[in-house]
């Protein structure tokens, strides 16, 4: 039935404020607006279908992202977008294109690298486009090992230039979006070489295809390096490699900011930490962290749409049967990832907030908050794209059959999705990063180093070693106090045992390869502990509309409970609580798993996402799945005709052979 709202009954249930929740995810009011706004442009434009993507070949997509991304830079332009507009725009046409990282990562790269003068000269053409660029720093041979790179920059005095080479085939650029066919430049990373002495990993601005035919430079070898996981998904992208064979570039293509060459061919090494020639990468995990809520948020929002919708089971006398979100089994599974949706957004906000706080901090040449940016952007882009990626998977399997169909938006979603776990730093190496700066805060608290921060709870570790929960009722675990304390005990116990058994080594960096599995359990916990405290923090703000708090406290309780839940041998094994404090949690999600079952339809309408952004016939704003999922089925390219394609080649003569072997 067109029109009709099959999930009105779900949305008069709701206890709460939607549209002052839409405020709260959208971070304000402003940006709700905008948010909206765009999100309507972007559906209601014809030129930004995407249910097709599914069946198109890699030439067809590749071409018909083009068309998409130059259509979308047509009207930010015509329209004059704000620089929020076109971002919110990019996300909403929700296809990833070489343009992601020119803006993402290409021109963070010159402005957090580069010099003044540097900036003058290249921003102005990428803003305008006039230029397209790419982060070209992985290779062949190495991705999470930075200086292992094997591309060199020799100095040559003579002509006052860098010679970009590849010495090997293991040092060919490997994987970087946009630049297969786009980008007509590149940031490369390359070992700087001057008179033989090798200075380490520095960026350089390269120009690869020519301005008037768009055909590689002379010494230049690029192209595509084939198609990815998943049809359509990320395969719109154009991830390409590279050669060099001795390109020449000018000296002041060096982006200069952390180290400089002089003229004489002399290093030298500015005041600003080395370390910021990964700053792009810290830049980008921080978005990745906010992306991962969108992402989540869209397969929740799907998986408890259709959940409301379908019924299994559980007639009586035959009456209508039992809608699937009703069964404890599907809110068990599927509240926890509402409940880390809106725990991730916060999170990312919080993250957005340390990020630019660190920046304007290395402007003014304090890098004292460095190590732990670098820390918390490394850690929770692991946790969140890992929950993320999970999660979506689990939506799937919450859709039961219908969700394996690409006409769910699931596999897309997921295909599309999962690179996160490995690009911009794979999430075992991001957490053994996090081990590590939590081995250096336990190894200097006797040196009467206060912890700050997020690692300022270490600074109560005596405290935190021995305290015992005070859980003895159900309702005791609704206390903040109480799930801080219990997450902040369980995070120190975990780094502090580590610590103590790297002591049975001799060798640290030895101890630290033999329990490296232990450390990225410490530093997951210490990242679950900052989601947790960030949403307990966001709900000390002043939260206006009615219900709307209380249905976050609510979803703070499960985020949190449910992790108690599920790393259960964490907390029993630290002794920060007993079997018996445990079941008593549990008794509390399940109480709160059935107050949050109400408010699940009006939950996920706070997403304010379009039908066009879901792409998903199951995950309908009306609900009404059924014709529409028959519908779709129909315009498979395969029921194009009634007799397929083949059928005298194959099925036929199969069909004869079998007959005459029956006669015989
Ligand atoms: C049409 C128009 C539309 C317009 C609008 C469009 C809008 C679009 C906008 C935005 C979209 C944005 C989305 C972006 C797209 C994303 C797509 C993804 C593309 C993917 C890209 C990539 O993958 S790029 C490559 C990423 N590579 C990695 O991440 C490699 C991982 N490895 C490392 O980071 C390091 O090598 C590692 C940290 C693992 C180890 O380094 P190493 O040198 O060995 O260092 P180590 O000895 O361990 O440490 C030394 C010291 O340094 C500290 N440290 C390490 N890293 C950092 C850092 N990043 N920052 C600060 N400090 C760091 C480390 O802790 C050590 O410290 P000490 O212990 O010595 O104190
Ligand atoms: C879709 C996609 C887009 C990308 N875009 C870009 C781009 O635009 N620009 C760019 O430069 N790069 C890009 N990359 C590359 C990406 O950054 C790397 O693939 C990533 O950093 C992982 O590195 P790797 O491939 O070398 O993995 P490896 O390090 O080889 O990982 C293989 C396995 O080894 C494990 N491992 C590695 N080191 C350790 C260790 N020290 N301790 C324990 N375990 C370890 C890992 O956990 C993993 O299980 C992209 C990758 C993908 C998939």
């Amino acid at each position: 039935m067109e029109g009709v709202d099959h999930l009105a009954s779900e949305r008069s249930r709701a206890q709460f404020d939607v549209e002052e929740m839409k405020v709260v995810w959208a971070g304000s009011r402003h940006a709700l607006e905008v948010s909206d706004r765009i999100s309507r442009l972007v559906a209601s434009d014809p030129a930004f279908r995407k249910d097709n993507r599914t069946s198109l070949s890699r030439k067809e997509l590749f071409k018909n992202t083009l068309r998409k991304t130059a259509h979308a830079w047509k009207r930010i332009t015509e329209l004059r977008l704000s620089e929020e507009e076109a971002s919110r725009l990019r996300f909403y046409v929700d296809e990833p294109a070489f343009t992601d990282l020119h803006w993402g990562m290409f021109i963070p790269a010159i402005k957090g690298q580069g010099t003044e003068e540097q900036l003058q000269k290249w921003l102005p053409l990428a803003y305008k486009m006039q230029i397209i660029g790419c982060y070209a720093q992985t290779e062949l041979g190495h991705g999470s090992n930075v200086q292992g790179l094997e591309t060199t920059a020799t100095f040559d005095p003579q002509t006052d230039e860098f010679i970009i080479h590849s010495p090997t085939l293991t040092s060919s650029k490997w994987w970087p979006g946009g630049l297969g066919k786009v980008s007509t430049h590149a940031v490369i990373y390359a070992r700087l070489i001057i008179d033989g002495k090798d200075y380490g990993v520095n960026g350089f601005i390269v120009q690869l295809r020519s301005m008037d035919d768009h055909l590689p430079l002379p010494g230049i070898t690029v192209g595509d390096i084939g198609m990815k996981f998943g049809s359509g998904a990320y395969n719109t992208m154009d991830n390409g490699v590279l050669r060099f064979d001795h390109v020449r570039i000018p000296r002041d293509q060096m982006l200069m900011r952390v180290s400089q060459v002089t003229r004489e061919g002399k290093f030298v090494q500015s005041n600003v930490p080395r370390q910021l020639v990964y700053g792009t990468m810290v830049y980008v995990r921080q978005t990745i962290v906010a992306d991962a809520s969108c992402a989540l948020s869209r397969a929740v929002c799907i998986a408890t749409r259709y959940s409301a919708v379908r019924r299994q089971f559980g007639s009586q006398n035959g009456g209508v049967e039992t809608q699937v979100i009703d069964y404890k089994t599907q809110q068990s599974r599927l509240f926890p990832l509402l409940a880390s949706a809106y725990a991730f957004r916060f999170v990312g906000e919080w993250l957005k907030w340390l990020y630019t706080d660190v920046t304007q901090r290395l402007q003014a040449n304090d890098f004292s908050t460095l190590p732990e940016a670098h820390a918390c952007t490394a850690g929770l882009k692991s946790l969140t794209t890992s929950a993320t990626a999970d999660g979506i998977e689990e939506c799937r399997k919450l859709c039961g059959g219908h969700g394996y169909l690409c006409s769910s938006g699931l596999p897309e979603l997921f295909a599309v999705y999962v690179p996160a776990c490995t690009y911009e730093g794979d999430n075992i190496v991001l957490l053994l990063q996090v081990a590590r700066f939590l081995m250096k805060t336990v190894s200097q608290l006797g040196s009467g180093k206060k912890p700050v921060g997020t690692t300022a709870y270490m600074g109560r570790v005596d405290q935190l070693m021995q305290c015992h929960c005070a859980v003895q009722r159900a309702e005791d675990w609704l206390k903040p106090s109480v799930i801080l304390e219990a997450f902040e005990a369980r995070s120190a116990r975990m780094s502090v045992a580590c610590a103590q058994n790297l002591t049975n080594f001799a060798n640290p960096e030895e101890g630290f390869l033999e329990l490296s599995a232990d450390l990225t359990e410490a530093a997951v916990a210490h990242c679950q502990l900052i989601v947790v405290s960030k949403f307990i923090e966001k709900l000390k703000q002043d939260i206006p509309g009615k219900g709307v708090k209380e249905q976050l406290e609510i979803l703070c309780n499960i985020y949190a409970l449910f992790l108690l839940h599920k790393h259960l041998g964490d907390f029993l094994k630290t002794g920060c609580i007993s079997p018996k404090q445990a079941s008593l949690a549990n008794d509390q999600l399940r109480s709160l798993y059935s107050q949050a079952r109400p408010n699940a339809i009006a939950l996920v309408d706070a997403f304010d996402y379009t039908d066009h952004f879901l792409g998903s016939v199951l995950g309908r704003y009306d609900g009404n799945v059924y014709p529409k999922l028959y519908e779709e089925a129909w315009k498979d390219p395969l029921n194009d005709s009634v007799v397929p394609d083949g059928y005298q080649e194959y099925i036929r003569p199969m069909l004869k052979q079998q007959l005459r072997n029956a006669r015989l």
